[in-house]
């Protein structure tokens, strides 16, 4: 078609650019060297001849991952099996792990994904993500320049300094973000290429870490809350100046309450410790405490943990019992939380850090409690909340008491990964004669119990992690071009979820809807959060206003990635740049990628 404006096909720089060669970098080798492209589409990415010949179906590939994942011996082997499917073919490994996500996430997320961490000096074996060190500071902006990959969409930044329940680990924690922006791949289809997985080496107070050779990180002691809030305001303006737009993540920092109120309303962030949890949980108490029968007026609210998370979650119920008619007096009245000193009062003679005075005590008679024992026995709670990092110290006499006081005991130990976790689902449900309304961080497997009436009942306990809401804010958030994350957003989300329930899992007993359906989950919960932002006018993607619910479902759902689907679209794209100049569909073997181009050059 002579005359004709051809659509530029991409130059050799350009295909790289969205292809990316195998650089090592989680996400960035895009489809280029899988096994399902068939040979025209590997002529047009100029990887013919670099993989074995054979395009294969997906069934094949899965039945050859999945059984050399079976050989592998050891959690950590089967973690890093799976890393390098992601490095070596990011589509296949996301078909897995979206077609598996009961049976991967806990190999890439928690619990394993806490081993991967403690271990991640000893088992490194491929960049992935981007580190940046405390000597960076004045060049921030510089070596963010070296990410290779153009758009980047979300952020998920960690300094290793509170890392689960596991402590400090430094530059250790990289398995944090990397395991985190997986999960918005695939739980939300934000497209892997568009994620940033970002660790701080801003020093470690982990002193062993400090004398291990093998360690990847600075030998420096933690920087000051002040050098780490001038580091942070530095990178905060470098992310947003390359990436405008950019949704950022705060994850498993050690005190994150600073960084969430200084950045919340200037930049598009938002803390998954305190506000992700919250909301998470906020959708399984709205639940259990539905099915527990007992009104949020009677509730009573005991918190093992007055921390980020702790005080995050016990926030997010405050303003669930607010709506549903309690002021907000009586609703904070509702709880107590419990920290290495004890019941948090206002008169316990210490200095109460900031994030914990708004849940201070003032009816305690100037009576202390030291231990979770002593402010059980006190309060009788019809809820147990674990958020402090201790395995197993809601012990059977614990759980037993619980079940003495209620029909249906909330019990939701939600410290991950499971070795931190205050009690497992058996212990919950045996000391409770199967009564326990239970959810935890990581997850467990179902426990077949017979209870004192002789009835024998398959229990299933809740996944209480923020895994559930993260995707879905982050998606939401992100098509809606919101300016920043309003706390009306957090709580449409773990709204959302405690909806999302259908009537087959209501009747299983579930408090959160089953993992496998946790892509539609997410695309309820980032319609949710998209609505919330336009209530808030935070967001500027004004051409979806108008949007029935269902469209927006549509329209959101359009826009989320599939690894199912990136060989037929790879297929479309090269189908139409061969037709717009002219020449015919590929039979599979007569186009090399340079004769594209030539062939445009002579057509123009
Ligand atoms: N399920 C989920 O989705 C999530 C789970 N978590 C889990 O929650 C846990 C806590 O996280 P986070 O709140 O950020 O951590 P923090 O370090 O901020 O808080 C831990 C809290 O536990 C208290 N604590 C620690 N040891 C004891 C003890 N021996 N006796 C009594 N209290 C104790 C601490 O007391 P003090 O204040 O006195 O130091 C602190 O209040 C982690 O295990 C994490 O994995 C976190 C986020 C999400
Ligand atoms: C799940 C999570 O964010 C945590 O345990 O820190
Ligand atoms: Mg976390």
């Amino acid at each position: 078609m002579p005359g004709t404006i051809l659509p530029s096909l991409p130059s050799n720089q350009q295909r790289s650019a969205h292809h990316l060669p195998h650089t090592g970098i989680a996400g960035q080798s895009e489809g280029t060297f899988d096994t399902a492209n068939p040979p025209y589409i590997r002529k047009y990415l100029r990887t013919y001849g670099l993989t074995p010949p054979r395009a294969e179906s997906y069934e094949t590939q899965k039945t050859r991952c999945l059984a050399q994942l079976a050989l592998k011996q050891t959690a950590i082997d089967k973690y890093l099996y799976l890393s390098t499917i992601r490095k070596n073919n990011v589509h296949l490994f996301y078909r897995l792990i979206t077609d598996h996500i009961r049976e991967l996430t806990p190999l890439i997320y928690t619990p394993v994904v806490g081993e991967a961490c403690q271990r991640w000096s000893e088992i490194y074996q491929q960049p992935e993500g981007m580190y940046l060190s405390y000597e960076d500071k004045g060049n921030i902006a510089a070596v963010i320049s070296n990410w290779p990959q153009p758009t980047v969409e979300i952020t998920v930044i960690t300094d290793g300094s509170r890392i689960l329940g596991l402590g400090d680990l430094g530059i250790n924690g990289m398995g944090i973000p990397i395991g985190k922006l997986a999960l918005y791949t695939a739980c939300a289809g934000i497209r892997p290429e568009a994620t940033l997985p970002l660790t701080l080496d801003l020093g470690t107070g982990n002193k062993t870490l400090r004398e291990d050779p093998l360690y990847l990180g600075s030998r420096r002691d933690k920087v000051s809350p002040e050098e780490e809030q001038e580091f942070l305001d530095e990178l905060m303006a470098a992310l947003t100046e390359r990436w405008p737009g950019i949704v950022i993540q705060f994850e498993d920092f050690k005190n994150p309450f600073p960084a969430l109120e200084r950045y919340r309303h200037r930049y598009t962030s938002f803390n998954d410790d305190i506000q992700g949890t919250g909301a998470v949980i906020l959708g399984g108490v709205m639940n259990a405490v539905k099915r527990s029968g007992v009104p949020p007026k009677d509730q009573r609210a005991v918190f093992l943990g007055a921390g980020s998370a702790g005080v995050g979650v016990a926030k997010q119920i405050v303003d669930y019992f607010v709506r549903e008619g309690l002021t907000e007096d009586e609703a904070k009245a509702c709880f107590y939380l419990v920290d290495t000193k004890g019941l948090v009062t206002a008169d316990r003679g210490d200095r109460l850090a900031d994030h914990k005075v708004y849940f201070a005590r003032k009816d305690n008679n100037g009576q202390q409690f030291k231990t979770l024992e002593e402010t059980i026995d006190h309060v009788k709670p019809t809820m147990l909340m674990g958020l402090s990092t201790l395995g197993g110290v809601f012990t059977p006499e614990i759980l037993k008491k619980m079940a003495q006081w209620n029909e249906q005991p909330i019990i939701f130990p939600l410290s991950n990964p499971s070795s931190q976790s205050e009690c497992d689902l058996e212990a919950a449900i045996t000391h409770t004669d199967g009564r326990a309304l239970f959810a935890s961080g990581s997850p467990f497997l179902p426990v077949t119990f017979t209870n004192s009436a002789g009835e024998t009942k398959i229990h299933y306990g809740g996944q209480g992690n923020n895994m559930y809401v993260f995707p879905g804010i982050g998606l939401g958030t992100i098509l809606s071009k919101s300016v920043e994350v309003t706390d009306s957003m957090i709580f449409a989300s773990g709204e959302a979820l405690a909806h999302c329930m259908t009537s087959e899992e209501l009747a299983r007993g579930l408090l959160y809807p089953d993992i496998t359906r946790i892509r539609d989950v997410s695309v309820v919960v980032a319609r949710h959060v998209i609505r919330a932002a336009q209530e808030a006018k935070v967001d500027r993607e004004t051409g979806i206003h108008g949007l029935s619910d269902a469209d927006l479902d549509a329209w959101i759902r359009t826009r989320m990635y599939s690894p199912h689907s990136e060989v037929a679209s790879l297929e479309r794209e090269v189908g139409a740049l061969l037709s717009s100049i002219g020449r015919p569909f590929p039979n599979g073997n007569s186009y090399f990628a340079n004769g594209l181009e030539e062939d445009k050059h002579a057509k123009l």
